[in-house]
């Protein structure tokens, strides 16, 4: 059953000329309960502001069409009353920077007790019990948490946005390249957490990163967006294994493998303006495998699989290139 349904959402930024920047386009997505969906994608692609319209972070000059649908309400229609506590309480985001996440002058403790508060979940001090039991949860010594966050070190601080975020109890961990910032060390000990607590609490993940190795890691399904739009979706094995969409293929060979001794194929040009109409396909000129078709005419959606979507004119093109058996996955 989808926890999180998002059909046609359009995201426009407003540029400080004027013009409209169309950031994402007609995106579809959804999220099953307990299953954990990497949005992937190189910088500027949009998952951020995917993940922004879902939360009602984008500035108030961009315009938000679409639906998102969680528990059966649209959390899109403004004066749905039950919009802002679904979205605070079923649906939890993590940041890239715990530091930020923090105010610094309050102890660690009653940052994570304080949404307990506010929606009226728990009195102040059942919820300071909680958000000890919660730090204990993420590996943090529950004494710990009368400690200001500069007290803590930047994997605590991670760990313990882990804990805010799942003090009212969500549905949807929703995470924003949440171990980016971090050496590889603390990252893995944050994904083995990770991988934890959204199996032992039935936490569904959604998870945004550049980082194809960390959703390989953590998800079993991935996400491939493009300029403003997912090109591909399906288990992260068979779309390292068998890609559709030749960006695909070439995001895999374009990512580090230091046990590789091939070269790192890089993608040569960059994604199209934001504010450009367009006719045929968006990666059509960085495409290694573009026909004049894919310069026209808008891809179609194709299944390559079972539970596998790509959007793509010629699916399967190009995976037999040398490049390719760089990683494991
Ligand atoms: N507040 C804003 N105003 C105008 N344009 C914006 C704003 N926020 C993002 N953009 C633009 O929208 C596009 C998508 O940005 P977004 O941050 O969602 O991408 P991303 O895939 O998350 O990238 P990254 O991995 O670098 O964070 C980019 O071209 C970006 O410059």
């Amino acid at each position: 059953m989808a926890v999180l349904d998002v059909s046609g959402l359009n995201v426009w930024y407003q540029a400080p000329d004027g013009r409209q920047m169309h950031a994402v386009r007609d995106l579809d997505l959804t999220l099953e309960a307990g299953q954990r969906l990497g949005l992937v994608g190189e910088s500027g692609c949009g998952k951020t502001t995917v993940l922004n319209a879902v939360m009602a972070l984008v500035p108030p000059t961009a315009t938000v069409s679409g639906r998102v649908i969680f528990d059966g309400v649209d959390l899109l229609v403004p004066d749905e009353i039950n919009a802002r506590k679904h979205r605070w309480t079923g649906l939890s985001l993590v940041f890239q920077s715990a530091m930020n996440a923090f105010n610094p002058v309050v102890r660690v403790e009653d940052q994570i007790a304080e949404p307990m508060v506010v929606h009226g979940l728990r009195d102040p001090r059942a919820a300071v019990r909680r958000a000890r039991e919660l730090l204990e949860l993420v590996g943090i010594a529950p004494s710990a948490g009368r400690r200001y966050p500069h007290e803590f070190s930047g994997g605590m601080r991670q760990r313990a946005m882990l804990a805010m975020a799942l003090a009212c109890d969500p549905q949807v961990l929703i995470a924003d390249e949440p171990t980016t910032a971090l050496d590889t060390m603390v990252q893995a000990q944050i994904l083995t957490l990770l991988d934890r607590l959204s199996s032992e609490l039935g936490l569904a993940l959604l998870l945004v990163t550049h980082d194809l190795p960390v959703v390989s890691q953590l998800c079993d399904r991935a996400a491939v967006m493009y300029a403003g739009r997912i090109v591909e979706s399906g288990p992260i094995a068979d779309l390292y294994h068998s890609p559709a969409h030749p960006y695909t293929r070439m995001l895999f060979d374009a990512t580090p493998d230091v046990l590789s001794e091939h070269a790192v194929a890089s993608i040569p040009g960059s994604p199209p303006p934001l504010n450009e109409e367009r006719t045929g396909c968006a990666f059509a000129p960085r495409c290694d495998s573009a026909a004049e078709v894919c310069r026209t005419e808008p891809p179609p959606l194709v299944r390559p699989g079972s539970d596998r979507l790509a959007e793509c004119h010629r699916p399967g093109a190009g995976v037999d290139r040398p490049a390719r058996k760089a990683h494991h996955v």
